[in-house]
């Protein structure tokens, strides 16, 4: 063997231990994950994520290649959250509740602690549409906006472990619901009035509350679309007073209670 031929032969036995050690690493994320089932611990302990990047870091303090190495370990990082969130839902979770009801807060988190991919409905439509959705209605009516809603839902009929944040007219439309259903668990998060207005209050991207930002007015819609939500709902999260780690991790539990039901 020539010198270049046996740095090969040495290169491809770093990439046999490389690869031994991420599918044992893939087991031992399944078997935390088992363990945390069994005995009833929370799913979500994004603490650990922090520790693993400082030790990270301090081993890799000074060295070559730390950029590189950091970036192979993030990617591991997102992998073992994908394999997660594989083992807990093989369908996507659908976001609905009251404006300011926390569906884009615990979208984002979700993101974060299980690596999902996260479909913003009024987001895309808008990005879609090339216009805003207070411009989509004006031109060319609400039916039309509503079934743009019916078919995203639809489009996301064919993947898995999605997290998608509807607009909060979505539940209002019997057609969404069947739809919605078909693939996905639909999580209900609510907010009592006073909780809305105070979360709402300084922002201005609600049309529906510009000029209205006031208890009474959000008990009223409130009232008037609860049944429809309520109905839609596979399960109810009510998040005043609570972060969302904790919604996050209550979704999780409840999640998997209605699994095991099932
Ligand atoms: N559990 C929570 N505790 C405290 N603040 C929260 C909580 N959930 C959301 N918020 C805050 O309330 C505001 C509205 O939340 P968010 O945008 O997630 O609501 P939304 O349901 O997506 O609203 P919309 O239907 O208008 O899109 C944000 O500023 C967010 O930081
Ligand atoms: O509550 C609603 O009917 C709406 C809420 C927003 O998310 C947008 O989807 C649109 O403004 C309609
Ligand atoms: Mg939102």
């Amino acid at each position: 063997m020539n010198q270049l031929e046996v740095l090969r032969e040495s290169l491809g036995q770093c990439d046999e231990i490389v690869l031994d050690a991420l599918l044992m690493r893939n087991r031992i994320v399944e078997d935390i994950m088992a363990y945390k089932e069994a005995n009833d611990i929370p799913i979500l302990q994004p603490e650990q994520e922090a520790k693993q990047r400082e030790w990270l870091n301090r081993r890799m303090e000074g060295r070559r290649h730390k950029d590189e190495v950091t970036a192979v370990f993030e990617e591991i990082t997102r992998n073992s959250k994908r394999i997660q969130a594989r083992k807990l839902f093989d369908y996507n979770i659908v976001l609905i509740g009251f404006m300011g009801a926390g569906k884009s807060t615990i979208s984002d988190f979700l993101r974060t602690v299980f690596a999902m991919e996260v479909v913003e409905m009024d987001q895309i439509i808008a990005e879609r549409e090339g216009m805003s959705i207070s411009d989509i209605f004006e031109t060319y009516g609400e039916e039309y906006f509503r079934n743009l809603e019916t078919e995203l839902l639809i489009e996301m009929q064919s993947k898995t472990n999605v997290v998608i944040s509807c607009g909060g007219g979505v539940p209002m439309r019997e057609r969404n619901v069947v739809e919605m259903k078909k693939n996905g668990r639909v999580v209900l998060l609510t907010a009592k009035p006073e909780t809305i207005l105070s979360r709402v209050k300084d922002n201005h991207d609600r049309p529906l509350l510009e000029g209205n930002k006031n208890v009474d007015f959000i008990a009223g819609l409130m009232e008037k679309r609860r049944e429809k939500y309520q109905a839609a709902a596979d399960i109810v999260i009510e998040t005043d007073g609570k972060d969302k780690l904790e919604i996050c991790e209550e979704l999780v539990q409840r999640i998997r209670t209605l699994d095991a039901e099932e």
